[in-house]
């Protein structure tokens, strides 16, 4: 029997994380977790031998339905400067977060294994069932799921406990560190400015919803959620396995206009019957698509009208999504930046149903609005998507080759951020770092060199390098090395392409 959760209120941001206030997070002998199942808050209780309680505000972990503490600025004895924090200036590196989606595999989940050097796959899911994991975040400063810092602070707290630091609360207090003072990290009145990009690895091993991404996310639009919802508590000792709380989540009625999501894909494996799927091929369509979406066609009608299209794809391609994009793509494993705004209209999901049995939520209404308001045409590289007579602007990417280097410059000026392909040799190249700077490791082996330390990177290992590195230095440590490196827009008009000395 579920025991008196007292859960009091919760404010939904989006149909993302919950924020709920309470003093007890758990009853007795029980551990509560929280999980977000379609548009439905699910609490799952577990039998425990303790008792975990907590006087803190809570941010429910929607992903595995763990209980993380509130993110605060407000953390003690942690130095003034994140040289200080951190004993001296260097990349940083954060916990990936593992996130299981039907569509997903086992690569992600063998890869953190790895990495760990242990072959207890149960504690990257929270001790819950293995199962398909189809999205790893690396870098993340959304609400409630935001990256914990790898490394452990050069202060224990008080209670001997090493203080563990989210990037969102490093970006509040340590801003002008990490990105100079050009950005503003401080909360203002109107805002709580948010670290701009999300970084992760998607492995699609089957295809993703077909689906859409808001340019604004306007008043009211809670992907479908209004006034109050009862929450649904999920009992593994119960026969039905479910039961209704009296408790309701409360939903704001409205939630401020916030800039959409614009997404960057590279593929960067691919199986036999990888593919992908996008629209409007044409502005022209884009109308079409919206009212056939908000009747609810399914995706292989928008295909069979012409206003989809689907391509294979290989390895090294890559995909510009700006927001009112539609699409989906299977057989792959991405590297995946984006703007932080986790919201996504579904239109067809094939029938599938999500971990609660329940078959998951499409969004019609909402996804045809996104298309409607959408702010380009989706771009596959490699001109696969338009004809070679065509006008579209398909491959906005500069290739500049510099002796065994190849630099690709793969957004356009007027994107929100600014992605850059390299390949390099094993010759030393120092990169200066004049803004905050993502790098991602993509094939082969990579050495990076900063003043006071080194560290030899692999595939899929992601750092952050503060400006206030100012330099590193980075060489292949077999013949190449494929990186991919993340900026942000501000400098961009000037100095494009920016330089990487010798
Ligand atoms: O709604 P599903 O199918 O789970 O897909 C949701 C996922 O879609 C992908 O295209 C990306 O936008 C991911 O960041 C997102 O989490």
């Amino acid at each position: 029997m579920i025991e008196d959760l007292r859960v009091p209120t919760a404010k939904v941001a989006s149909a993302g994380p919950l924020t709920i206030e309470k003093k007890r997070a758990v009853t007795r002998h029980r551990r509560v977790q929280f999980n977000m199942l379609g548009n439905q808050l699910a609490i799952m209780v577990n039998s425990m031998e303790t008792e975990i309680e907590t006087s803190q505000f809570l941010t429910v972990d929607d992903r595995l339905g763990r209980l993380i503490p509130l993110e605060s600025s407000e953390l003690t004895g942690s130095g003034e400067t994140l040289s200080e924090l951190m004993g001296s200036i260097r990349p940083l590196a954060f916990e990936p977060e593992l996130v299981p989606k039907v569509w997903g595999g086992y690569r992600l989940l063998e890869h953190a294994a790895r990495q760990q050097k242990t072959s207890d796959y149960s504690s990257f899911v929270g001790g819950n069932e293995i199962c398909r994991i189809g999205e790893s975040w690396e870098i993340s400063g959304v609400a409630g799921k935001s990256s914990r810092l790898k490394m452990v602070s050069r202060h224990p707290a008080e209670n001997g406990q090493p203080e563990i630091w989210t990037l969102q609360q490093l970006w509040q207090k340590f801003g002008a560190s990490l990105a100079g003072s050009s950005f503003s990290t401080q909360p203002t009145a109107e805002q709580h400015p948010e670290f701009p990009w999300l970084v992760k690895h998607l492995e699609c091993n089957d295809w993703l919803s077909l689906q859409v991404h808001p340019a604004v996310i306007p008043g009211c639009d809670s992907g479908g959620l209004t006034g109050t919802t009862p929450l649904r508590l999920f009992n593994p000792d119960s026969a039905n396995k479910t039961e209704t709380s009296k408790a309701r989540v409360e939903l704001p009625g409205e939630f401020s206009g916030k800039n959409g999501k614009f997404e960057f894909w590279l593929v960067v494996e691919t199986a036999i019957d990888s593919e992908i799927i996008v629209g409007p091929v044409r502005e022209d369509q884009r109308e079409e698509l919206a009212k056939q979406v908000e009747a609810g066609a399914r995706e292989y009608e928008l295909l069979e009208a012409g206003l989809l299209t689907r391509l294979p794809v290989e390895a090294g391609q890559w995909a510009i999504l700006p927001p009112g994009s539609v699409h989906t793509v299977r057989g792959v494993t991405i590297l995946e930046v984006q703007t932080p705004v986790d919201v996504t209209y579904r239109i067809d999901d094939y029938g599938r149903r999500g971990s609660d049995g329940e078959l998951r939520t499409l969004h019609p209404r909402e996804a045809a609005r996104a298309i409607r308001s959408g702010t380009g045409l989706p771009q596959v590289s490699h001109s696969l998507l338009w004809d070679s007579h065509s006008t579209s602007p398909v491959d906005q990417s500069t290739l500049h080759e510099q002796s065994s280097r190849l630099i690709r410059h793969i957004t356009a000026p007027q994107d929100p951020f600014q992605i850059r392909f390299q390949k390099l040799g094993n010759d030393l190249q120092i990169l200066n770092l004049e803004e905050m700077t993502v790098l991602c490791v993509i094939d082969g082996e990579l050495e990076l060199i900063w003043k006071q330390g080194t560290e030899l990177l692999a595939p899929r290992d992601v750092r952050l390098l503060p400006v206030d590195l100012r330099e590193v230095s980075l060489r292949s440590k077999g013949e190449s090395v494929s990186i991919l490196l993340l900026t942000s827009s501000s400098s961009l008009g000037c100095n494009s392409p920016p330089s990487v000395p010798r």
